[in-house]
């Protein structure tokens, strides 16, 4: 389902890093785990294809990224990868349930304002549809991120330090509703973190930026 071999990437020449083997089933959910600068950013970067690796190829359900043109290559992820950034990145001149709808228009589907409803309260925010992403709070931000990344209930979901910036039982909170989402779709969901309170909570780890 996802899947990498000998992935490598440099910034700059001679600062390569290295990936250990990515094998991920369809529905499987995996942590995989490194300090901080390890590369977390740069592989979660790589699998979702918006960084094109120096070495390597990463596999997703059959198709390999580095076959698809650029638009190709657009249209993929917006059907089949929903990530979850570090940051939350939204269109801010739009309501939370309109940029929902861009995620499924650019993704090539039509907006489906039912399912966005639904998908809205289903995390708790369906009073939110109508709101601006600048009036949420940071938990309803990322609740709305999630909310983003399966709109289009992609194949594989890849989330980028969910928690690291929350208390232990926002933590906890997340790490549920992340997992309960990928279920729902039926998701690889694939989380990169250097929270060590992940560790109990997803036994299928890899740890990325050891010697
Ligand atoms: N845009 C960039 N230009 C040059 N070097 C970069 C860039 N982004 C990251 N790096 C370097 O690549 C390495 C890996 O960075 P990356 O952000 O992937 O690590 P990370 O494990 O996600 O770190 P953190 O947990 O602190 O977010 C680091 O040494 C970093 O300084």
């Amino acid at each position: 389902m996802l899947k990498t071999t000998n992935l490598s990437y440099a910034y700059a020449p001679g600062q390569g890093l290295s990936f250990p083997d990515i094998h991920c089933q369809k529905g499987e959910h995996c942590l995989i785990l490194g300090q901080s600068g390890s590369g977390k950013t740069t592989l979660l970067h790589l699998l979702g294809g918006l960084r094109a690796p120096q070495a390597g190829e990463v596999m997703i359900n059959g198709t390999a990224l580095s076959s698809l043109s650029s638009a190709a290559l657009d249209r993929f992820r917006g059907q089949q990868i929903g990530i979850i950034f570090q940051t939350a990145h939204f269109v801010q001149s739009l309501t939370v349930s309109d940029n929902l709808a861009l995620a499924q228009h650019l993704a090539g589907v039509r907006p489906d304002r039912a399912r966005i409803r639904n998908l809205l309260e289903r995390l708790g925010l369906g009073h939110k549809g109508s709101a601006r992403p600048q009036q949420l709070s940071v938990g309803e931000k990322q609740r709305a991120s999630i909310a983003r990344a399966i709109i289009n209930q992609p194949a594989i979901i890849l989330a980028d330090e969910p928690t690291s910036a929350l208390d232990d039982r926002n933590c906890g909170q997340v790490l549920e509703l992340l997992e309960e989402q990928a279920r729902a779709v039926d998701a690889t969901l694939l989380i990169v973190t250097h929270d060590a309170r992940l560790k109990g909570g997803i036994p299928n780890q890899i740890t990325i930026g050891q010697p």
